[in-house]
Parts: C-alpha cells; sequence; structure tokens
C-alpha cells in the first residue's frame, strides 16, 4: 500500500461517468443494508455531542436513516433504548472501554434492554480494550450488531473482525475538528481515502468511514474505494436542530461544534485531541438530508447504475496530493 502513488484523499480524485441508465435522477436507489436493516442513505450523523441528541436520534430513525447515539451523557442510555423501543424505533447506542462500561453492558443484558446497535467508540481501537468490549457484548448479547472503532490499518480491522465485531469504523484523525494529525504525528489525515481502501480491500465486513466527509461527492468516492457507511460530523453542524450552541457574532448566527476529545467535551484540558469551532447557521438538518440524497442519487446516475453498487465499480483519477483537505489548527 505505502508506495507514495497510492496515498490520496478525497479533493484528490475525480471518479469517471458511465453512460446513463436512468431516465431521471429519481429512479436511483440510495438505500444500504446494514446488519439485518436497511437505511435511506449510507451515512450516520457522527455519534457526538455537538451532532446528535435524543430527538435528532428520534426524528433520524423514524424516517429511515441511520443514526448512533452518542455515549456522553452515559446516564441516560438505557432509559434511551426503553424509549424507542416503545416506539418500534432501532435503539443504537455507543459505549467506551472503562470498568464502568463493562458493567453497563452487563446491566443491559441483565435488564434484557437489548439494543440493536453498540458503537465502541474511541480513539485507538486497535487495542485489547475494543477486543475485550467486542467479547464481552457478543458473549451476553449476541444478536447486537456490533460496530468497533476507530483504526486506521487492515491488521486492525482483520483483528477486531475477528473478535466479533460486526462493522469496522476507519479514521483515525482526518476530522474537522480533530488535532490528533498535530498532536501526536500519526493517523489518516490527509490520506483518509486511501486509508479507507487499504482496510477496505482486508476487511469481510462492513467498513464505516469517518472523517474528513467535506462535500457530499465524497460520500460516492468512499463508497468506490469500499466504504458501506460514511460517519460525518462537521457537515451536519450547525442546523437548527443541531445540540450544539447559537452564537451571534456581528449578526450573523453560528453554531458551536467541538470534538469529543476537546476540553469542551472533557471538562479539563488533558490528552486534548480536539478543537471547538464556529459554523454558520445551516437551516433545517431536514433539507441537508434531502440534499444529501439527491446529490447522491446524481453520482450514482453517473456511475452509469440504479443503486450504489454501480458506484463500486468505477474508473477514477487521482488529480493531485493534498495534506490538509481543507483543514486548519
Ligand atoms: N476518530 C478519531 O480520530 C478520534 C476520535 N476521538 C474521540 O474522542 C472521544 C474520546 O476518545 P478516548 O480518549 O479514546 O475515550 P476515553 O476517554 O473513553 O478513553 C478510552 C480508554 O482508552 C484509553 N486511551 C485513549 N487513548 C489512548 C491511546 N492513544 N493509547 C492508549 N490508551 C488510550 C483511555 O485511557 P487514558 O485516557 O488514561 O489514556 C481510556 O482508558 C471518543 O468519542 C473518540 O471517538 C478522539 C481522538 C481521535
Ligand atoms: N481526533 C479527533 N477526532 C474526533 C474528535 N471528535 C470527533 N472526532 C472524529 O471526527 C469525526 C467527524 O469528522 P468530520 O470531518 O465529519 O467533522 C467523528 O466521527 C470522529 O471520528 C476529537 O476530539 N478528536
Amino acid at each position: 500500500m505505502n508506495s507514495l502513488n497510492s496515498v490520496f484523499d478525497y479533493e484528490d480524485i475525480q471518479l469517471i461517468p458511465n453512460k446513463c441508465v436512468i431516465n431521471s435522477r429519481s429512479e436511483a436507489d440510495t438505500s444500504v443494508k446494514l446488519g439485518k436493516y436497511s437505511f435511506k442513505l449510507p451515512v450516520v450523523p457522527a455519534n457526538m455531542q455537538t451532532i446528535i441528541d435524543d430527538s435528532i436520534a428520534e426524528m433520524l430513525a423514524k424516517e429511515g436513516y441511520f443514526y448512533i447515539m452518542h455515549r456522553f451523557e452515559a446516564e441516560k442510555r438505557a432509559e434511551f433504548i426503553k424509549k424507542m423501543h416503545k416506539q418500534n424505533l432501532i435503539a443504537s447506542i455507543s459505549v467506551g472501554v472503562k470498568a464502568d462500561e463493562h458493567a453497563f453492558v452487563r446491566e443491559l443484558s441483565e435488564k434484557a434492554l437489548i439494543p440493536e446497535f453498540i458503537t465502541i467508540d474511541i480513539a485507538h481501537g486497535h487495542a485489547n480494550s475494543v477486543i475485550e468490549m467486542i467479547q464481552l457484548i457478543k458473549r451476553l448479547m449476541p444478536q447486537v450488531f456490533v460496530i468497533a472503532g476507530n483504526v486506521g490499518t487492515p491488521e486492525a480491522v482483520r483483528e477486531l473482525e475477528n473478535a466479533g465485531a460486526d462493522a469496522t469504523k476507519v479514521g483515525i484523525g482526518p476530522g474537522k475538528v480533530c488535532i490528533t494529525k498535530v498532536k501526536t504525528g500519526f493517523g489518516t489525515g490527509g490520506w483518509q481515502l486511501a486509508a479507507v481502501r487499504w482496510c477496505a480491500k482486508a476487511a469481510s465486513k462492513p467498513i464505516i468511514a469517518d472523517g474528513g466527509i467535506r462535500t457530499h461527492g465524497d460520500i460516492a468516492k468512499s463508497i468506490r474505494m469500499g466504504a458501506t457507511m460514511v460517519m460525518i460530523g462537521s457537515l451536519f453542524a450547525a442546523h437548527e436542530e443541531s445540540p450544539g450552541k447559537t452564537i451571534e457574532r456581528d449578526g450573523e448566527l453560528y453554531k458551536e461544534y467541538f470534538g469529543s476529545a476537546s476540553e469542551y467535551q472533557k471538562g479539563e484540558h488533558k490528552n486534548v485531541e480536539g478543537k471547538k469551532i464556529l459554523l454558520p447557521h445551516k437551516g433545517s438538518l431536514r433539507d441537508t438530508l434531502q440534499e444529501m440524497q439527491e446529490d447522491l442519487q446524481s453520482s450514482i446516475s453517473y456511475a452509469g447504475g440504479k443503486d450504489l453498487s454501480a458506484l463500486t465499480k468505477v474508473d477514477y483519477v487521482v488529480v493531485k496530493n493534498s495534506i490538509w483537505n481543507g483543514d486548519s489548527l
């Protein structure tokens, strides 16, 4: 993999069109299967506190989108599962790996509060702590679809899959509010798309490409490189419905978007690998989801197909190489 020629990021790639086989973009099917469930789009808002809350989760589940609730109000998760199940909606939560999270998983199992999806959400997912958590969940609640991450290498993907993960999440440091690449010198920031391709080639189960998506076209590029689904933070931040605080500056409205490893999330300046930014207020989340779907339908038509599978085979060119993917510190 690590020849320089094969290292690229989203902005370095252009997909090459094929002859169109549909009469309207509305015919293109953007739905995706993950586990036993089918969802409207191969996209999931990041499980971060300024991106998703209970009401957004409910709205997404009711309208047929995949969602992953964040883990930063740990004590509310059991009630959240109950509430979603009362409405016949999918429950999809996140966990960490510390001892109290093991206790939480045991509690869910004992109370038969079984969510459909659990995402193990830590910075460096290629770790024994994650393997142990996968094994614990699978032993106590084998029916749960487990997403494990984050990782950035084929070895990590294989190891987590072998431990029982049903999908792995790829992306170490490409996020908009991420400073891992600067603070540690490590990660997939600047070559996230190539890392997705590298990991997907080794995967035998779905890959979720996480971080670095800056345009709707990047979703199609992720699928081309082997992702089944794409996790997105910044493009989903700063909507009317978004939980981030609204700030007024010189008569303009902005919303906060902060990293899960930022001091704003942690409440202390320790092992900080995230920052806070203000994004211009964007209007309704539903409108963004609608536009994302229309753009992806258009992508499918350029790929010469009728559904997402067409995107997996198109040719592409590498136009140039980038480092920053539009980010600044
Ligand atoms: N996708 C990405 O690039 C990144 C995402 N994040 C997000 O930030 C949030 C916090 O993540 P995280 O700090 O892992 O969660 P936690 O604070 O829950 O830490 C999880 C456990 O892993 C340990 N840990 C964390 N990082 C490392 C490391 N590099 N090496 C060894 N042990 C480690 C922690 O111990 P201790 O703290 O004592 O080391 C702790 O025991 C998550 O939501 C995560 O997704 C953070 C950074 C990168
Ligand atoms: N290195 C860090 N990565 C983080 C942090 N908080 C979240 N994240 C990751 O970013 C993506 C979203 O990326 P975006 O480019 O779409 O905005 C998210 O899903 C996490 O994986 C953090 O504090 N540090």
